[in-house]
């Protein structure tokens, strides 16, 4: 009989701990997470959950490689042949954490981030570019996703600065969404989004899922998670144990 094994999950973090330390006040320390363990395959769209200050950002930071990892081992798999097998992001220098982040994941922040003065199609389409898609493919695709997501063509020669919130964040999401990684990483794309442009979000996030590609975001939305979750993940169960209670 031939058995078919499991695909190796996509992120695999184990036994994570992450304290801060406050340097400006006397370097107290915050302890958030202990013990933190999940898996996220590919083609799957896993949630963090759980109350405000329970940590769900800074996963995300830790797994982008943003913030230190204390303990434990956030390891990135991909089939990817340039990446070149499994990365530990908790233990990789930061030039490893660097070609991580340009051949296997990708980070849908809150905010427009950009460099003034750039077109808002060249910066939708300067993830391909850099990964090196032509620039004219690039561009095509970039007006797609931008149409997709309701900006008008009017804005899209103009650099975001100006642009309401609202444009803004469907410029990021837009950014996030061209490139195809392996794993991508979602922190509230649909905040400040009417429900047409949620419901488009909701389907690339469809889509990406449909390509085998493996999520881990935050979606505070209820309805919106409902629609995106394969799996929520209850952060606070990884809350440590105050000193009094162990
Ligand atoms: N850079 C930092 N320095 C010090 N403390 C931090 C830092 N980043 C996060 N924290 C603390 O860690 C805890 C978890 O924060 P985090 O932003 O991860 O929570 P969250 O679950 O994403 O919250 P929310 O749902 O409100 O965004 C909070 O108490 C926060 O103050």
């Amino acid at each position: 009989m031939t058995r078919i094994s499991p695909p190796e999950p996509t992120l695999a973090v184990a036994g994570v701990g992450k304290t801060f330390t406050m340097h400006l006040q006397g370097g107290k320390q915050i302890a958030v997470l202990r013990g933190l363990s999940f898996t996220v395959d590919p083609g799957e769209c896993v949630v963090l959950g759980g109350t405000s200050g329970a940590g769900k950002s800074s996963i995300l930071k830790m797994v982008y490689g943003n913030y230190a990892v204390d303990t434990g081992s956030v390891v990135i798999t991909t089939g990817h042949p340039a990446y070149g097998g499994p990365v530990d992001i908790a233990a990789a220098d930061p030039r490893r954490v660097l070609a991580a982040r340009r051949d296997a994941m990708g980070y849908v922040s809150q905010f427009l981030r950009c460099v003034p003065r750039v077109p808002a199609i060249q910066i939708v389409a300067e993830p391909l570019t850099e990964r090196g898609v032509g620039s004219e493919e690039a561009l095509d695709r970039a007006a797609a996703l931008l149409t997709r997501l309701a900006i008008p063509e009017r804005l899209w020669s103009l650099p975001p600065a100006t642009f309401s919130g609202g444009e803004q964040q469907r410029v990021n999401i837009a950014r996030g969404f061209i490139p195809e990684l392996p794993l991508l990483l979602l922190d509230e794309p649909t905040a400040s989004l009417d429900a047409h442009n949620s419901d488009v979000v909701v389907e690339l996030i469809a889509e990406k899922r449909a390509r085998g590609v493996a999520m881990l975001g935050i979606f505070h939305d209820t309805a919106v998670r409902e629609r995106v979750a394969d799996r929520v993940i209850d952060v606070q169960a990884f809350a440590p144990v105050p000193a009094a209670m162990a």
